[in-house]
C-alpha cells in the first residue's frame, strides 16, 4: 500500500511506540547506515495525535547562521507523511513531550535500506 501510494519500495519498517505524552524523541536526522538518500521516508501515525516538528539544520542552537522558522504539523490518527529527499538531509526532525496527550501513539517508518 505504502509502495503503491508513493511509487517506491521500501524494505525496512521501524515502529515506534509512544505509550503516552511522556514518551517522545529528540531532534535528529534518520541516519541508518546505508539508508538510501534518494527514497522518500513514509511515517504512519496511529492512535493518539502528536505534534511533529521540523527544524531547519541551519536555524539550530546557538550558532545558527539562518532563522527559518520551525513547522509543526499535527499527525493524527491514520495520517501519512512523506518527507521527500531532500528533507532528511536539511531538516532535523522531533515528537517533543505533550503534556495533554494521555493515549498510546505507534508510528510506523517505511524506508529504504541498500543492500
Ligand atoms: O514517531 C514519529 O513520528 C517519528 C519517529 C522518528 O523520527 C524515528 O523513528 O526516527
Ligand atoms: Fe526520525
Amino acid at each position: 500500500m505504502v509502495g503503491c501510494l508513493t511509487g517506491h519500495h521500501y524494505n525496512f519498517v521501524l515502529i515506534n511506540r509512544y505509550r503516552n505524552g511522556k514518551d517522545h524523541i529528540g531532534e535528529h536526522r534518520d541516519a541508518e547506515k546505508d539508508l538510501d538518500r534518494n527514497s522518500p521516508i513514509v511515517s504512519i501515525s496511529l492512535g493518539q495525535q502528536r505534534n511533529f516538528i521540523l527544524k531547519h539544520g541551519e536555524s539550530r542552537g546557538k550558532n545558527k547562521s539562518k532563522s527559518i522558522r520551525p513547522v509543526k504539523l499535527a499527525l493524527e490518527h491514520g495520517s501519512i507523511l512523506l518527507m521527500n529527499p531532500p528533507t532528511n538531509e536539511i531538516w532535523y526532525h522531533s515528537l517533543p513531550p505533550c503534556k495533554t496527550a494521555p493515549g498510546v501513539r505507534i508510528n510506523l517508518t517505511f524506508r529504504k535500506i541498500i543492500v
